[in-house]
């Protein structure tokens, strides 16, 4: 059997190959050679990459095979998620990977301005012994100005703490409890802008914030402030930065990320009271490690088809232990109710009833879909794309909970009203210690059958006789019956008769028995593959 293919676009650490174990082939390519990157990406099952690999619209609609991004670190500004999400592709990252090491930087970054070690030792090693000259500043008692308080920002707050130091923090999506816990006041931009002795960026990069710290913020700081920017390229408005620089405006900055990455040769390069790294935030052994055994897990997970944590456009999330038996199930009962409709779906209620109600239960109502459409579409289905598709066809999807239920611990039921007015329902449950999947409804039949690959729905009138011609129809034609279940609707004399059979119905067959019993509904159901 071929093994999926695992494509390292990047330099990564050598625990990711370990942690992804003998079950794939992987290959390796230049991620930033866009014409190797297009070649080698079309036909992978997984692209793992950095932050040098665009990992574009066109790189996704070149991958046929593709089910999963892996981001080994935080930022996903290379990687088009809305382009993956209609792909039905996974995008996932490792949110905390780096976070130690880019705080850490940080405060090397600060400690480098406030001591100028980088151009000490740089003046030094070209033999000229000066201390005068790079006499510096205590961080004891001065003040930080944090923008952006999240994970990174808080890892700052408590190792410069450590310093005695006062830290102030702009962030408007951080509430003021959150700040207080973290021993930082909240303050306004520009009350942070005046009275920071040194200024560090923490933010994503968005709309919102690109260019943030441009010619009018500069014109608010101290001309003895420090800024520093380990988060994104482009938060700084690089030509204000330069300006700012020389004309003294500022003391100098710590800048380890550019607008363009690589870059070598940007003006402010060329002053003294510049400390630059080659986007170094990430650059240790054990964010690497972390990032890479990280990613390696999510792409095991995802290419066996299970819903991933860190998967960023999937609204999944951590599955709980007692929920997740209920994944294939509900995936199956999604097939199954495909297989029973007959005119277009307008509105799909996934309904979980009983003691999981209480939990997260929102990786059943993508697994539902996900089943639902599997036979519907040419397209890869995924935990990904499957809610998109629902959008597309204009389907109106519920998640309804209920704690309530009669004769099992859980149930499971799709729910559908179709175009012509008519509803359609399936519903499973999981049974003893063993957890066997069982359908125990379908359009308000009760029956309890546990499910098989190959499954038969048979709706007709009543009447003596209709059980045997359907089975001589089938030994006829060499389908060996494994189950059967007969159930009279509770309101008239129509019958269900749910069969599970060994092997596929040929639609002839099928075709004989809808008229020999003048069934009005007569349906295989096929969860093979
Ligand atoms: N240099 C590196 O190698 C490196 C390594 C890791 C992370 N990063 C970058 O560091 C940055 C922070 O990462 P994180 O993990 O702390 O992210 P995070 O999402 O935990 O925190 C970001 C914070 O920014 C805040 N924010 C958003 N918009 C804002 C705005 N307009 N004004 C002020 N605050 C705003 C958010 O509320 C949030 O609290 C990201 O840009 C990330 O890509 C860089
Ligand atoms: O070194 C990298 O890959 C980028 C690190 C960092 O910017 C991130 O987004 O995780």
């Amino acid at each position: 059997m071929t093994k999926p293919v695992v494509l390292l676009a990047e330099e990564l650490s050598p625990a990711t190959i370990e942690a992804l174990g003998p079950d794939f082939e992987i290959r390796h390519t230049d991620g930033a050679d866009r014409s190797q990157l297009l070649a080698a990406i079309a036909d992978v099952d997984a692209i793992l990459v950095r932050s040098a690999t665009q990992v574009d619209a066109e790189a996704i609609a070149a991958a046929k095979k593709l089910k999963v991004i892996a981001r080994a670190g935080v930022g996903l500004d290379n990687v088009d998620i809305k382009a993956a999400t209609q792909a039905g592709v996974m995008v996932v990252n490792a949110p905390t990977s780096n976070i130690v090491s880019a705080a850490e930087l940080t405060v090397g970054h600060i400690l480098s301005l406030a001591r100028h070690i980088p151009a000490a030792s740089a003046a030094l090693k070209a033999g000229e012994w000066k201390r005068s000259k790079y006499t510096g500043t205590e961080l004891y008692e001065k003040k930080i100005g944090i923008i952006g308080l999240g994970r990174i920002g808080a890892l700052i707050t408590a190792r410069l703490q450590a310093f005695e130091t006062q830290i102030l923090a702009y962030d408007p999506y951080v509430t003021s409890a959150r700040a207080a816990q973290l021993g930082v006041q909240l303050v306004s931009l520009d009350e942070l802008l005046e009275q920071s002795d040194f200024i560090t960026i923490h933010m994503p990069k968005t709309p919102e914030t690109v260019g943030m710290i441009g010619p009018e913020a500069f014109r608010k700081m101290k001309n003895s402030a420090y800024v520093i920017n380990v988060a994104r390229g482009g938060l700084i408005d690089e030509a204000a930065l330069f300006d700012a620089l020389q004309s003294g405006a500022i003391a100098g900055a710590g800048i380890d990320v550019f607008v363009k990455e690589p870059s070598t040769d940007l003006p402010f390069f060329g002053l003294d009271n510049v400390v630059v790294t080659p986007h170094l935030g990430a650059s240790t052994e054990e964010a690497q490690e972390k990032a890479g055994v990280s990613v390696a897990k999510s792409v095991r997970l995802a290419l066996a088809g299970e819903l991933v944590p860190d998967a960023v456009n999937v609204a999944g999330g951590v599955i709980d232990r007692e929920v997740r038996p209920g994944i294939p199930l509900i995936e199956k009962l999604g097939r199954v109710f495909t297989a029973l409709t007959h005119a277009s779906v307008t509105q799909i209620d996934v309904e979980v009833a009983g003691e999981i109600a209480g939990k997260d239960v929102k990786a059943l109502e993508l697994a539902a879909l996900k089943g639902v459409f599997t036979d519907v579409v040419s397209e890869q289905v995924s935990y990904v794309n499957a809610p998109v598709l629902a959008e597309q066809r204009g389907i109106n999807v519920r998640l309804i909970t209920t704690e309530e239920v009669a004769d099992y611990r859980n149930v499971l039921t799709l729910r559908g009203a179709l175009s012509d007015g008519s509803q359609i329902s399936v519903a499973g449950t999981l049974t003893g210690p063993k957890q066997i999947e069982k359908i125990v409804g379908v359009n308000g039949y009760d029956v309890e059958i546990p499910i098989s690959e190959h499954l038969v729905v048979l709706i007709y009138q009543d009447r003596p006789g209709v059980v045997g011609t359907v089975g001589g129809i089938l030994a006829e034609n060499g389908i060996n019956i494994a189950g059967m279940q007969v159930s009279r609707a509770q309101d008239g004399n129509q019958v269900l008769c749910l069969l599970t059979v060994d092997s596929a119905v040929p639609q002839a067959v099928l075709d004989s028995v809808r008229e020999a019993i003048d069934a009005s509904t007569a349906r295989e159901v096929d969860l093979e593959g």
